[in-house]
């Protein structure tokens, strides 16, 4: 049953172009940065005119229903008409049903964009607020980069022996059959200064992954190359990613460690627990869904991964959020069956995911949005506890060292942003 409407504020947003504002990121508050950004275009959010929290097993729905309320009382002038202009909430939502974290939407008051050479300011008010300046004089100016903060990470609520026990907990788990596949997870930790620039690390993130989503909401910072959903018009494109191997050291290497992870049956079975899950959450709100039938190896600074690219044209009325709501959590953050996997991750993870591996991005007044999924990221407290997290997926056959090497590279986009 969708949770009740808690009644809000209409808004209005005013969108014009303005000339390109350049680097985005420069735009952004330094201390609480919301982004999502790809290949240096996206969106940079300054302020907080609305900040929704959800929790518990109806937090996406609730987030849907609220979402879709506020969107239809609020007056829109965008005459930019891009991804990511006119009214917009970033959010970022927990994994779990019982996370202690909430989940957030949050509205900017002032958000700068840019999509395929067009840049514009979005100014987001009360409906009732008399009509004021709009464009790039609400633009603070863009702000100095502060020093990249330096830290190592350190094994968190799980040592790296634990990792590898849990792993083996969890492959003997699935050969009695009580799943299929599982995600198993570990944390790892650092501290920096409370006042580091958390844009230098988001700059740094953009800069060795161009092609993932580098994103930024409530604390929660990472570079994504998991595209849970994307929608645009009534169509949706998701990227799903399951089975990973190392870069080669040398070019040779590196095609013979894609080659094999290609045909590895094991990582072609996590694959396809993954693609399946993603299929069968999307049918009921789809007219259409096409996925190619083989997976291909996606190439990224850090990692191979076996990749699906999805298709679907989706129902009238479904909203990004809709569908989120239906995907979460995939089988390439869970497992399979889900519902199995998850109180399999509950017995043997002894921590809470918070936002980790739950889905990350933004809707608009539409409806359409590109939301991913939270992977390679981290948490910063306002004390600068850092706190990363990387899991990997775990199939009959799995090795408990080969997992635990995974995470290490999984841990790599942060790790190496605070070196
Ligand atoms: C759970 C993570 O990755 C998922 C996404 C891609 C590949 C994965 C794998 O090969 O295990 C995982 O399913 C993570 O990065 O923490």
């Amino acid at each position: 049953m969708p949770a009740p409407v808690a009644p809000v504020a209409a808004l209005r947003a005013v969108t014009v172009e303005v000339a390109d504002p350049e680097i985005l990121l420069a735009h952004a508050d330094p201390l609480a940065p919301l982004v999502a950004l790809r290949r240096g275009d996206g969106i940079v959010g300054l302020g907080e005119r609305l900040r929704l929290t959800f929790s518990g097993p109806d937090r996406l729905r609730a987030a849907a229903a609220d979402w879709r309320a506020i969107a239809q009382a609020a007056s829109v002038d965008d005459a930019v008409h891009r991804p990511g202009s006119g009214l917009v909430a970033l959010g970022s939502f927990a994994f779990a049903d019982d996370s202690a974290e909430h989940s957030v939407l949050v509205v900017p008051e002032v958000i700068v964009g840019r999509h395929a050479g067009v840049s514009w300011v979005t100014s987001i008010t009360p409906a009732d607020a008399p009509t004021g300046v709009t464009g790039t004089a609400l633009l603070p100016d863009p702000r100095p980069f502060g020093a990249r903060p330096r830290a190592t990470l350190a094994a968190a609520s799980l040592s790296r022996e634990q990792f590898t026990a849990v792993v083996g907990r969890a492959v003997a788990a699935i050969r009695e059959g009580r799943v299929e596949k599982v995600v198993i997870a570990r944390d790892a930790t650092a501290s920096i200064p409370p006042d580091a620039d958390r844009r230098a690390l988001l700059r740094d993130l953009a800069d060795r992954y161009p092609d993932c989503v580098t994103f930024a909401v409530d604390g929660l910072l990472g570079a994504s190359p998991e595209t849970l959903i994307s929608v645009h018009a009534g169509e949706g494109s998701a990227r799903v990613l399951a089975g990973s191997t190392a870069r080669g050291a040398s070019s040779a290497d590196d095609a013979a460690a894609a080659a094999r992870l290609a045909t590895s049956p094991k990582d072609l079975d996590e694959h396809a627990f993954a693609v399946q899950s993603v299929l069968d959450a999307l049918r009921p709100h789809a007219r259409a869904v096409m996925a190619s039938e083989l997976p291909f190896t996606l190439k990224l600074p850090n990692l191979w991964h076996l990749a699906t690219d999805v298709e679907v044209q989706l129902g009238a009325g479904a909203s990004a959020l809709d569908v989120v709501a239906a995907l979460h959590p995939t089988a390439a953050v869970a497992g399979s069956p889900t519902d199995a996997a998850l109180a399999l991750i509950a017995e043997l993870e002894p921590f809470d995911r918070g936002r980790y591996a739950g889905p990350v991005g933004w809707i608009d007044q539409d409806g359409d949005g590109e939301w991913v999924i939270a992977l390679r990221c981290a948490r910063i407290d306002g004390d600068g506890t850092l706190t990363a997290y990387a899991g990997a997926g775990i199939v009959a056959d799995s090795d408990p060292e080969s997992e635990l090497a995974e995470t290490r590279m999984k841990f790599r986009p942060i790790a190496d942003s605070l070196r």
